[in-house]
């Protein structure tokens, strides 16, 4: 693949990226069954200003005018999720048609504008009823996923061509069963470790069913988050070892390599069980490719009091920082790239996110002050891609975080990643000088940069 020194590839595709309860609202509509982080943002003291994705950007009923958005913008293709609940109210068993037909009438409308619809089945919205029955925690999820799967490939594999299992495993093992941040908000050494291993079991469950029937692509939606030691101190060398892999391997290498890092025993402990080879030799089944989702890097210092990595970030000074106190920082995603390229037998590669929050006000006239950041960010992160693919990564596409300002998780509204402002109060889309930069992104196919 020859990468022309001043632009991308013809066949790079350029995208934007979302999640159904980050943006759709209407969550318990038209039969949808009630999702965990319906039950988590109702739950008081979970979310800043106990907010929640009831409404959130009123995409399950502005889809059409947010899609004619989209092609104003000259999208290529978008990323999504499907929930789950939508599907499957009960999380198994009968089907939902409105459910169904919400997905149909999205993904119809995608292609009339010539808009590449891509699929993630998982965003961490699962069905209350299976986590009521253990979750992630239940071995049965893996079988539980799968049928979903397959409902949702049976009707869409003649119209999707790119599908991820899982949106970051991490952030529901980490967020969700490790500190409690996240939903389901549970709180414990050895939950974690069981809900990483089920959510690799359903991932190689779902790419298992796909290959009975499907006809394109599926992958594995990852965070990587490159993490470098402040120090050469043996300590911090080996602190930034066990985040690294935390953090940056527990998935992928089960995925890619059909095994789990040895450093996790060292974090975990005795809360890290000895899984049956034949269990992870079913999480490795041969997918098509790496989603990539990046925002930033760390520097890891030894920290023996910080529970149960004994590692902890070191802020840099000096140096920019989103409003999410990220540090900017290009160059690991140009590192990343690589590193996934190095370790794992170079997959084909898509960047399914990458942005940045930075506080936009919307002015009394209603206009919006765009922070100058985020296109810097933008321009800078879509250099990085560059350079990686210069030295000879297989990067297929990219994708930005995000379309829209939306609910960011246990942050509420108060983090803004769009590149279109959304205005809760009345709803009114604004696109934002970021807006504006990435599109000449994509007319320029990234010669503006
Ligand atoms: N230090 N630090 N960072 C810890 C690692 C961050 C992991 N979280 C993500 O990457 C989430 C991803 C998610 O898909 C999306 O739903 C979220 O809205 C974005 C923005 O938050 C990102």
């Amino acid at each position: 693949m020859t990468v022309p020194t001043n632009r991308f590839p013809d066949d790079f595709v350029w995208g934007c990226a979302t999640s159904a309860y980050q943006i759709e609202g209407s969550p318990l509509a038209d039969g949808a069954g009630m999702n965990v982080w319906h039950r988590f943002s109702h739950t008081r003291g979970r979310v800043v200003n106990d907010e929640n994705g009831d409404i959130a950007c009123d995409h399950y009923r502005r889809y059409e005018s947010d899609i004619e958005l989209m092609k104003q913008l000259g999208l290529q293709a978008y990323r999504f999720s499907i929930a789950w609940s939508r599907i499957l109210p009960e999380g198994t068993g009968r089907v939902n048609p409105a459910g169904l037909g919400f997905y149909e009438r999205l993904v119809d409308r995608l292609l009339e504008k010539g808009i590449q619809p891509t699929a993630t089945l998982f965003h961490w919205d699962l069905p209350v009823a299976l986590d009521d029955r253990g979750g992630w925690l239940n071995r049965d999820i893996a079988g539980w996923f799968a049928d979903y799967a397959e409902s949702v490939f049976r009707r869409f594999d003649d119209r999707i061509k790119l599908w991820a299992t899982l949106n970051e495993p991490w952030v529901v093992s980490d967020n969700g069963y490790l500190h409690g941040t996240a939903a389901p908000g549970h709180r414990s050494l050895f939950e974690a470790p069981i809900a990483t291993h089920n959510l690799m079991r359903a991932h190689g469950a779902a790419v298992q069913a796909y290959r009975a029937t499907g006809r394109h692509q599926i992958g594995l939606v990852v965070n990587i988050e490159p993490k470098y030691p402040a120090s050469t101190s043996s300590e911090d060398v080996a602190a930034t070892r066990r985040a690294e892999a935390q953090m940056n391997r527990q998935f992928i290498e089960p995925a890619m390599l059909g095994r789990y890092p040895e450093e996790l025993r060292d974090v975990f402990g005795e809360a890290w069980p000895d899984w049956p080879a034949s269990d992870v030799e079913q999480i490795r089944q041969p997918i098509d490719f790496i989603g990539l989702n990046y925002y930033t890097r760390a520097v890891v210092r030894n920290d023996p009091g910080a529970w149960p990595l004994r590692a902890a970030p070191v802020r840099q000074s000096q140096v920019a920082h989103t409003e999410m106190g990220w540090e900017v920082f290009p160059q690991g995603l140009t590192d990343t790239l690589l590193w996934i390229k190095d370790r794992y037998g170079a997959p084909p590669i898509y960047v399914t996110e990458n942005g940045a929050a930075f506080a936009d006000p919307a002015t009394a006239a209603g206009d919006v002050l765009d922070d100058p950041r985020r296109v810097e960010y933008f321009r800078t992160h879509i250099r990085a891609v560059h350079d990686a693919m210069r030295a000879g990564v297989d990067v297929r596409g990219y994708f930005a975080w995000s379309m829209l300002d939306n609910f960011e998780w246990a942050l509420g509204y108060s983090k803004r990643f769009g590149i279109i402002h959304v205005d809760y109060a009345t709803q009114k889309r604004t696109p934002k000088a970021s807006a504006t930069f990435y599109s000449g992104v994509i007319a320029s196919n990234g010669a503006v940069l």
